[in-house]
């Protein structure tokens, strides 16, 4: 294992050999898996690639002069009676808001408009006659709140209205995702069918649920999806035609030179203690010259290639354009991201052979079939397209439209990570903590899927030495594309302030970082508040992060202000970070409820979730308090900012 400290700002391809900074505690780590990178650039390929409301302000009331924000009048102008609206705060609700448009122009060649919920005022819902229908895809997040573009429209409809039943005309259908792991299951779409309703909408066919925990989102929304579409089919009337390939882009090759990846470094990155930062992954070269191959764009591969939506906004790509196919393969689309059946399905039409066509339609037939196939296999768009010419050596993919490619292909999304180091004593260093654990098949343990950024972290580190040295230099190569995003996971402003941490694994990186203000504050005398750290792992040898820094801390700078509570899962006790807390249950409550302590979890939603009841249940015997009151002090708490949770499902 080696770390890597790299001074912030250099634009690696300039100079690839780096300086070493070696901060006082940063200086062993003890954990295999785990790589310390540094950020360099924003904005990684001169683009804007998602410049949407919900990642800048909470609404967004100016739409692109010309745009209509009414509802109705949209549907109109475009001769539509379907509008799939989309409240999303990382993609998912939304990319399934355009699979069903593509879906029903598919089935009945007409168009459904795809809108984002914060494009469009609410209001106008209202104005939509009985001939038309709403489809509402939308996700919870926080807290079982409205993600960012949805707000507005969440809050619209729980207004007091002057008319009974001011939705009478409204049909709509619903589909909500979740993660039945957090308190409020699919809260949001569950507060906006019953809001609907009690406004006099009526539904065309029972809402559908996903369910990110059970890991069934992709398959829930196909169901729901195929039974909408019937629905719909009877309700509207609608003609329907047999399946056909309909590109929604098209691809163009250009004699215009490209260079591929255009890089822009930004020197004065800043970032605060508990901030996020996203990286954007690179796909592994086998993968992509795998796909290269097989689609026989080989010789293609540098080719400029204009993308463009035929006839439509050119806002609406998802993908930039223009840029050549091998960074478009390697960079712009998820090309390991695991394929779904309707891809299957969907690329049955361009096999070339009758006996690759029946392979496809057998495999995606339905979801058992498809689900056993992938407990066994780990299938990859490429893997899935080698897998047939095994099958039949006559399949040909060279035909396959590279528009089917980008339509089908997810699009890259970054992923986010804590920043693990503390912005007072390492401010032109920002570093994360990853831990590479490819997930080993459910059939077939022996195969092991790696995960995407992990490997490609790792792969950075591997090949820039195998030395343990701090002082590594970084190959030209190693460029890191990734973008600081500011958090709300903030040690309080008063060092003095009490803390109590709890992490589980890698949800120990922001703590670090808190800890280190700490020392470096202590070391300029001022006061420092008591502060409990209680981290869970599997077992003291194999997974027990930072050990050596956070006993260093503990012994030195941080001394008598402290506490280390370990929690490890595979020693003879078995103990969680929960049980832990409860053991130190009385000291834990004296620093919430008297010493106005800010309580911090971070770590995977179940932990968070066991956490949050051992808390809540001590505080209501020590206050004497029902539930409603433990959850209104808690919620008050959160307000005051005093109680914060950075969880992953
Ligand atoms: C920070 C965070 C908070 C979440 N809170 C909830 C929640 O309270 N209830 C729920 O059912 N799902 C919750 N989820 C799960 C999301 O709804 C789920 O990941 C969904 O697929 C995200 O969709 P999107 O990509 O469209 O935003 C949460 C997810 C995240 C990352």
């Amino acid at each position: 294992m080696a770390t890597y400290l790299i001074p912030k700002g250099i634009p690696p391809v300039i100079q690839p050999h780096l300086l070493p900074i070696i901060p006082q505690y940063f200086q062993k780590l003890s954990y295999d898996d785990l790589l310390i990178l540094p950020l360099f650039f924003l904005d990684p390929f001169d683009c804007k690639w998602f410049e949407r409301p919900q990642q800048t302000t909470r609404t967004r009331l100016v739409t692109t002069p010309g745009q209509t924000r009414n509802i109705s009048k949209k549907l109109d102008e475009t001769g539509s009676d379907v509008a799939i609206l989309w409240g999303s705060q990382s993609g998912t609700a939304e990319g399934f808001a355009h699979r069903l448009a593509i879906a029903f122009r598919q089935r009945f060649r007409v168009d459904a408009q795809v809108m984002d919920l914060s494009d469009y005022d609410p209001h106008t819902i209202a104005l939509l006659p009985e001939t038309e229908i709403v489809v509402f895809i939308m996700s919870t997040c926080g807290e079982g709140d409205p993600c960012d573009n949805s707000w507005d429209f969440v809050n619209w409809l729980k207004k007091p209205f002057d008319l009974d039943f001011p939705l009478k005309n409204l049909r709509y259908a619903a589909f909500g995702l979740g993660n039945s792991e957090y308190r409020f299951f699919n809260k949001v779409i569950t507060d906006v069918v019953e809001l609907l309703d009690s406004l006099g909408a009526a539904p065309v066919l029972p809402v559908g649920r996903g369910d990110e925990a059970k890991r069934s989102t992709e398959e829930d929304f196909v169901e729901w999806k195929d039974k909408f579409l019937d629905v719909v089919a009877c309700k509207l009337q609608l003609t329907e035609h047999e399946t056909e390939y309909k590109p929604t882009v098209e691809v163009v090759e250009s004699d215009n030179p490209r260079s591929g990846v255009c890089l822009s470094t930004h020197p004065q990155i800043k970032y605060k203690t508990g901030d996020h930062i996203a990286i954007w992954p690179v796909n592994p070269d086998e993968e992509v010259s795998n796909l290269l191959r097989l689609l026989g764009l080989e010789f293609r591969k540098d080719a400029t290639i204009i993308i463009r939506s035929p006839g439509e906004d050119n806002d609406k790509l998802t993908v930039p354009t223009q840029t050549t196919i091998s960074t478009l393969l390697g960079h712009y689309l998820d090309i390991c991201a695991p394929v779904k059946r309707e891809t299957v399905l969907a690329l049955a039409q361009f096999a070339t052979t009758d006996k690759a066509k029946s392979f496809l339609k057998a495999l995606g037939k339905n979801k058992c079939v498809y689900g056993a196939f992938l407990a066994h296999n780990h299938l990859t768009f490429s893997r899935l397209l080698q897998r047939i010419l095994d099958h039949d050596n006559d399949a040909l993919w060279s035909c396959l439209p590279l528009s089917f490619v980008i339509e089908t292909i997810p699009q890259m999304t970054p992923r986010t990570y804590s920043i693990s180091s503390s912005s007072i004593m390492s401010p032109r260093n920002a570093s994360i903590t990853v831990a590479v654990a490819p997930t080993p098949l459910s059939s077939n343990t022996a195969i092991t899927i790696p995960g995407l950024t992990s490997t490609y972290l790792s792969s950075l580190r591997a090949s820039t030495s195998s030395s343990e040295s701090v002082s590594a230099p970084l190959e030209a190569a190693a460029s890191l594309y990734a973008q600081v995003l500011p958090s709300t996971f903030k040690p309080p402003v008063l060092s003095k302030t009490p803390l109590i941490m709890v992490a589980a694994g890698t949800g120990i990186a922001p703590f670090r970082g808190f800890l280190y203000d700490r020392a470096r504050l202590a070391s300029t005398g001022k006061p420092i508040g008591r502060m409990l750290l209680f981290f869970g792992c599997r077992h003291p040898d194999v997974d027990y992060l930072y050990q050596d820094e956070l006993q260093n801390l503990h012994s030195g700078p941080l001394k008598d202000k402290l506490e280390l509570v370990t929690a490890f899962e595979r020693e003879e006790e078995r103990k969680y970070v929960q049980d832990k807390l409860e053991e130190k249950g009385g000291e834990v409550m004296r620093l919430l409820l008297e010493e106005d302590a800010a309580f911090y979890v971070c770590g995977s939603v179940s932990m968070a979730k066991g956490v949050e009841r051992v808390v809540a249940e001590n505080v209501g015997k020590r206050r004497g308090w029902d539930e409603k009151e433990v959850e209104a002090w808690r919620r008050e708490r959160r307000r005051a900012k005093r109680w914060h949770e950075d969880v992953w499902g």
